[in-house]
Parts: structure tokens; sequence; C-alpha cells
């Protein structure tokens, strides 16, 4: 969770190109199979509009001549294409929905490959580039990019097809106007679509003046609203220390500073919307004068019949509805371009994830090789200098030292999860676990929780019931199938002991453990590390822990302090 100011957008093109990915994918046929279905409705939707239009006419001019029968005859064709054009709407939508989720579900799978490759969701959170709120961006801003997209694209189509159609009747039947002016004599031909065009493209530009800043205060929204989310997210999460310390006024300012953010952007949000509503609303109510001062010249001439009037009327609006659309969905395209700055944002922070000078190099060779490892923090402060070491195969190495000399980062340097350094590390890393201080106990059955991070049936039963027993756990037995939150209901003590009823099932060659006994008692504490060395007297085993006690398993001792590391023998 990040309460850093946002970035401000990028007003890029490139961020265009996150939407280009599921068009070049292996759905790609289906998906344009859909979309050109799909387009070639609004294509044929509008030509029934046209057909509509010359129908009126007909129709209009029939009925102003009294001619009843005639008009009646009339009718079975308008029933006809009001079914047609109702069909192909509804089927349409149907399609687009279909296209949609087919989109989304692509997309989403993709960022979560991403997002969980490379260590990719840790680096976001901890590492040097981070991206705030990558939940929010896989979960809705997904979502919301294909609805959105799908939604304003094709409406642009219809309306630029809308716009092509009706401008071509607009041009023929609205005739020229000549008049002469200071002695000039000026012929415009297709003066009512030039007028109507003209005026649009006006006020459109007035709105892109008034309105502009709407796409960065819109981005900025979204950042604050996932900040508050992200904040309740972290008292629920956390609600009994919270309970313990008393901690309702801290927690309550910073829910109050997310809100106050939210409130001092949305006074932004509310100035440019309502600047840019003006205009349209303006336009909106003056457009009905375009259109009479465009019909002045055929007044002037006695050239309008009511047939004639309903047609260029006819024309004239689905000409103004086509343009207009760009003006009337503004702010929704100006919150879609925010919505792909976001997951611009995102692609470009995963994709350029760390690229420290800690090496590591997978090998099947037993043992840890560990050559010049020097350990930095992001800004390139150092925080330990490892050296070169060689740990052979089974020896079990106890690492100790002050607090923030850097032991834990070893460890994390050791899992590929720190990079910034430099130094190069080796080791079989496929048989390898590594059990940190905190375990992660996932929510569901307790098997699901002690296979982790095995799918739960990947052990036999009788297998996990004595790994349980192993780890003084006999007591969850008769719970194993059991769905619980048992991160929350296990103790930090009971989690530690599953943790390590998981190292008795997986039995890695090479275990790093890091303060993965700090809540338990000497004795269970102790009664682990012997069953840990009686089941797998061969392991090599790595571990950094404060308790003196623990020295009596390891055959060597790791001393990390500030400026210099000490190796010596135990036992
Ligand atoms: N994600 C991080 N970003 C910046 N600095 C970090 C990060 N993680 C650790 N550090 C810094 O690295 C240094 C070493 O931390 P580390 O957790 O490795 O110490 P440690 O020896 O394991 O301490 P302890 O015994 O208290 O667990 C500390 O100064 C810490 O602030």
């Amino acid at each position: 969770m990040a309460h850093t100011e946002p970035p401000t957008p990028p007003h890029s093109l490139s961020d265009w190109k996150v939407l280009l990915p599921y068009w070049r994918s292996e759905d790609r046929w289906k998906a344009l199979g859909l979309l050109g279905s799909i387009i070639g409705l609004s294509f044929l939707d509008v030509q029934v509009a046209v057909w509509f239009g010359k129908w009126d006419q007909t129709f209009f001019d029939t009925m102003f001549a009294y001619r009843v029968a005639a008009c009646i005859a009339l009718l079975p064709i308008y029933i006809l294409m009001t079914s047609l054009s109702a069909g192909m709407r509804v089927i349409q939508q149907y399609m687009t929905q279909v296209l949609s989720m087919r989109w989304r579900l692509w997309n989403t799978r993709v960022y979560l490959r991403k997002y969980l490759s490379d260590d990719a969701y840790y680096h976001l959170e901890h590492g040097q580039n981070r991206a705030d709120n990558p939940d929010q961006r896989i979960a809705d801003d997904l979502a919301q990019m294909t609805v959105w997209t799908l939604r304003l694209g094709l409406e642009a189509i219809q309306a630029v097809t809308t716009f092509l159609s009706f401008a071509v009747v607009l041009w023929t039947i609205g005739g020229t106007l000549s008049f002469v002016w200071h002695g000039w004599h000026i012929v415009i031909p297709g003066y009512m679509f030039f007028g109507t065009t003209i005026s649009i493209l006006l006020v459109s530009f007035v709105l892109e003046k008034a309105g502009g800043p709407l796409v960065s205060a819109n981005y900025r929204q979204q950042h604050y609203d996932a900040d508050l989310r992200a904040t309740l997210l972290d008292v629920r999460r956390n609600a009994e220390q919270i309970a313990f310390y008393g901690g309702e006024a801290a927690e309550h300012f910073r829910l109050s500073e997310c809100l106050n953010r939210i409130a001092k952007n949305w006074r932004g949000v509310m100035t440019y919307t309502w600047r840019a509503n003006t205009v349209v609303e303006l336009y909106t109510g003056g457009v009905n004068i375009v259109l009479w001062a465009l019909l002045v010249p055929k007044l002037l001439a006695h050239a309008l019949t009511f047939g004639l009037y309903s047609r260029i009327n006819s024309a004239f609006m689905n000409v103004r509805r086509s343009l207009q659309w760009f003006i009337e969905n503004y702010t929704d395209l100006a919150t879609l371009r925010s919505i792909l700055q976001r997951l611009g944002e995102f692609e470009r922070v995963v994709v350029s994830l760390p690229a420290g000078g800690i090496v590591r190099t997978p090998t099947d060779a037993d043992g840890i090789e560990i050559k010049a490892l020097a350990l930095d923090r992001s800004d390139g402060s150092r925080i330990a200098d490892i050296g070169s070491l060689h740990i052979p195969a089974g020896e079990r190495w106890f690492i100790s030292g002050p607090s923030g000399a850097g032991k834990s980062t070893m460890l994390r340097a050791l899992a590929g999860l720190w990079t910034q350094g430099t130094g190069h590390i080796s080791f079989n890393m496929r048989d390898a676990m590594f059990l940190p201080q905190r375990s992660y106990v996932p929510a569901g059955s307790l098997l699901q929780a002690l296979s982790y991070p095995a799918t739960p049936d990947r052990y036999a039963r009788d297998a996990c019931e004595e790994a349980l027993l192993a780890a003084n756990l006999a007591v969850l037995m008769p719970d194993l199938e059991n769905e619980a939150a048992w991160g929350d209901v296990l103790s930090p003590g009971e989690q530690q002991r599953l943790a390590f009823a998981r190292v008795f099932l997986a039995r890695p060659s090479t275990l790093f453990l890091d303060e993965a006994t700090s809540a338990l008692d000497e004795k269970n504490e102790a009664d682990l590390y012997a069953r840990l060395l009686e089941r797998l007297p061969h392991i090599t085993l790595i571990s950094v822990a404060h308790h003196a006690a623990l020295k009596a398993f390891h055959g060597q001792e790791m001393i990390l302090r500030e400026k210099s590391v000490t190796v010596q023998r135990l036992l």
C-alpha cells in the first residue's frame, strides 16, 4: 500500500498499447470474428437508419398529400425495419458481452502470470520499482478496460459510420448556398454539412480547453480510492494487533488522511466536470438554433416541404448525434485513458523489475557456494559484506549477529528476493526450502495449509498425520479436512510448528530457517530441531536465530557484524 503522491500520468500514446496483446493472442481469430460481426451489425444498423430517413420523407409527403391508403401501405415497411433494428441491437449487445468476457479473462490470466512470475508480486511491494495497489489493477482496471474499450470503441465506430452516411445525405439534399457578399458571388456546396460539422468541432475544441485536466484528476482519484481500500484491508487484517494496542485513533487518523486526499482531488474532478458539462449542455440546448439558421436559405427560396424538412432534420440530428458522441463521452474517454495509464504503468514496472548485481545460478552440485557477496540497500548504501563462503553439503550453520546486521537480507539474497549488491550465489535451488519467521498459512482446509506450497493431493493422509505428530501438532489431526482461516486460528508457535511439518513432508536437501522457531518455548524448539535431524540427517541447514541454545544443533557459527563476518566451529 502506498501513501505517496501518484506520479503525474504521462500523456503518451504508448498506454494504448496495453489494448493490443489480446488481438495478437491465440484467441485472436475468435475475437476478431466476434468483433467483425459486431461492427458489421453496427454498419447494418446505420443503413437501416438511413432507410428510416428516406421512409420518413416519403411517409410525411404522402401524409400531407392526404393519401391515407398509401400511408397505411407504408406501415409494414416501418414494422420490418423496426424489428430488424431491434433484433440486431440485442444480438450485438450479447456478442459484445461475450467478447468482453473473453478479453477480460485472457488479460487477467496474462497479468496474473506476470504478477506471479520472477517474484514480481514481492518486488512490487518491497523493491525499488513499486506500483501501488496491484490488486486493484488486476481485479478492477482490467475488467473496466475491456468493458469500457468495447463500449466506447464500438460506439465510436458507430458514430463515425453514422456521421459518414448522414453527411452524404446532408450534403446531397441540403443543396448549395449561393449569395453575393461585397460584390463577390459566393457558392458553398454542401453548406449544411459544413455548418453542422464546424459548429461541433468548435465545441469540441472549447471542451478540451475546459475539461482537459480531467484525465489526470481521474487518474489520481483511482489511486486515492485504492489507497483507502488498501488501508481498510490493513485494519481488517491486523484487527487483533490494533485492538491490543488500542490503536483506533491512529487508524482513524490514517483513514482520515486517505479520505482528505480523496476529498481534495474530488474538488478538482468536480471543477473540470462542471466546466465540461456546461459546454455540453449549452451546446445541446443551442443546437436547434444552428439547424434553423441552416434552413433559412431553403425557406427564403420556398424550397422546403414537410417531408424534406423531416429528412433534413433526421440527417442533421444523426450527424449532430454522431459528432456529439465525442463530446458527451468526453469524461468516459478520459476515465478510460486514465485506466490505460495505470495499466501501462503496471506493465512498465513489471517489465523493469530490479536488475541488481547479485547473480544466482542453480546447480546440481551439493553444498552452497557464495562468492564475494555484498548486500546493498536500494540507495546504494552497504548493509553487509559477506565475502566468499563454501558451505559443504550436510553441514549445519548457525547465523548470528546483532539486529539489523543483514542476516535476513542474506537469506533473501539466497532466495533470490534481494538482488541489490554484488556477488555470486549457487546451490541446488530445486531442492531447497526457506522458512521465514512468519509462515504463510493460507485459508482453506488444514490439509491445504499443511501441504503448502504443494497441492493437498501431493501427500498421503498417513504421511500428513505423521508430520503433524512429529511437529507436536497431533491435536490438529482430526481437523485436517476442516476449512478455516488457519492463519488467524493457529497461534504463532503453532504456525511455526506447522511450517516444520511441511518440511517433514517435503524433505528438502537444503533448508534455510529465518528465526523459524522464535515463537516456541525452548523444549518445543529443541524437539523440532532434534526431529528434523533425525528425519533428515544429511540436510544442509542454515539457521538464522537469536536463541543461543540452538547452537547445539549446528556445526559452524557465522557471526555477521556491521563490518565483518566471522566463521567459527561449534561442538
Ligand atoms: N525492503 C527493505 N528496504 C530497505 N531496507 C531494508 C529492507 N529490508 C531490510 N532492510 C535494511 O537492511 C538492514 C538489515 O536488515 P535485516 O532484516 O537483514 O537484519 P537482521 O540482521 O535480520 O535483523 P534482525 O535480527 O532484527 O531480524 C536493515 O538496516 C534494514 O533496515
